[in-house]
């Protein structure tokens, strides 16, 4: 559905985004993750086709997204901070989008007026921050989009909101294969909600990956050894991305195969070994210290 290939952006001297390729199949939710500045927000606005790549292309459904009007009407962008025009109301930005999306269906619109419970007629402007959120959620489904493609959406919202929205994105995706592509810093939400995510750093993509397949493929092991220079010798065998001491037990990040490592470790016959399971924010950590972004001492 989205197919993003060897795609470049560079503002003035700032490489934004580097010769990046991404996949995200109909019917996927795909989670975009990443370190400040690294280029996340740039590459979703080269999907809604607000920015033209340098190089590369950007392609939804076969079609190249930048030139296309008619693929831009298939997707919907919601940016970080939600945009409505000046002294907008809710039934004003739904005549907006009806009259610009042929997919927009006034039915589901009714439905979730009802269910988020905000007056249409009141100014946006003098909604929440959290009442703005939903009201973007809620035109961005009524538009019925093939692809939504979401810059940090949970943001400012409470824990009764973001269980209906996700439900209701659950719901998209069941129902009629809608295609979801979400940045976010909050990677609770993104474990909870996302079936393939992508670790971005520097412009680049770090690792992309089914999300079961990312935490089989990373594990957590505490280990003791009667012979404390065995540790030594395993840093030369297995991908180790972190290691720390906790008295006499040591814990491992370690990325590969389980059994292969279980054997690695079993080689020196420790008297503990436990494989623990990792959350994705430990991955995310330690994904990114490997790549050099390791999270320094603040306390001065
Ligand atoms: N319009 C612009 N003009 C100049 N530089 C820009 C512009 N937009 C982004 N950049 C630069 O491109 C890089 C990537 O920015 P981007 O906003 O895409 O990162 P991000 O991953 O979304 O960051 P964050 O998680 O902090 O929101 C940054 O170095 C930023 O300064």
């Amino acid at each position: 559905m989205i197919e993003i290939r060897g795609v470049s952006k560079i503002f003035q001297e700032e490489k934004a985004v580097t010769g990046l390729s991404l996949t995200v199949p109909k019917g996927a939710i795909y989670g975009l993750l990443g370190s400040n500045g690294a280029g996340k927000t740039t590459l979703l606005k080269m999907l809604a086709g607000i920015y033209r790549p340098d190089t590369g292309s950007v392609k939804v459904g076969g079609q190249p997204v930048y030139e296309s009007p008619e693929v831009k009407r298939s997707l919907f962008f919601m940016p970080d901070s939600p945009y409505f025009f000046q002294q907008a109301t809710m039934k004003s930005m739904a005549e907006f989008y009806r009259s610009i999306y042929t997919q927009w269906s006034q039915k589901r619109y009714e439905e979730l007026v009802t269910v988020f419970r905000l007056d249409p007629r009141r100014r946006l402007s003098r909604f929440s921050k959290g009442m703005q959120r939903q009201a973007a959620f809620l035109l961005a489904l009524s538009c019925k989009p093939d692809a939504l493609i979401m810059d940090e959406p949970i943001d400012g919202l409470d824990p009764v909101m973001r269980r209906q929205i996700k439900n209701l994105l659950f719901q998209e995706v069941a129902e009629r294969e809608l295609t979801v592509l979400i940045s976010s810093h909050n990677l609770r939400e993104i474990e909870d909600l996302c079936d393939h995510v992508g670790i971005m750093h520097e412009g680049r993509m770090l690792v992309e990956k089914d999300l079961d397949d990312l935490k089989a493929d990373t594990h957590k092991i505490q280990v003791a050894f009667r012979d404390v220079r065995h540790a030594a010798a395993l840093e030369s065998k297995l991908q180790i991305l972190h290691q720390e001491q906790r008295g006499s037990v040591s814990l491992y990040i370690v990325k590969g195969e389980r059994e292969r490592i279980s054997q690695a470790f079993h080689v020196y016959d420790p008297y503990v070994y436990d494989l623990l399971p990792l959350t994705l924010e430990e991955i995310f950590i330690y994904e990114m210290g490997d790549a050099g972004y390791d999270a320094q001492p603040i306390i001065l």
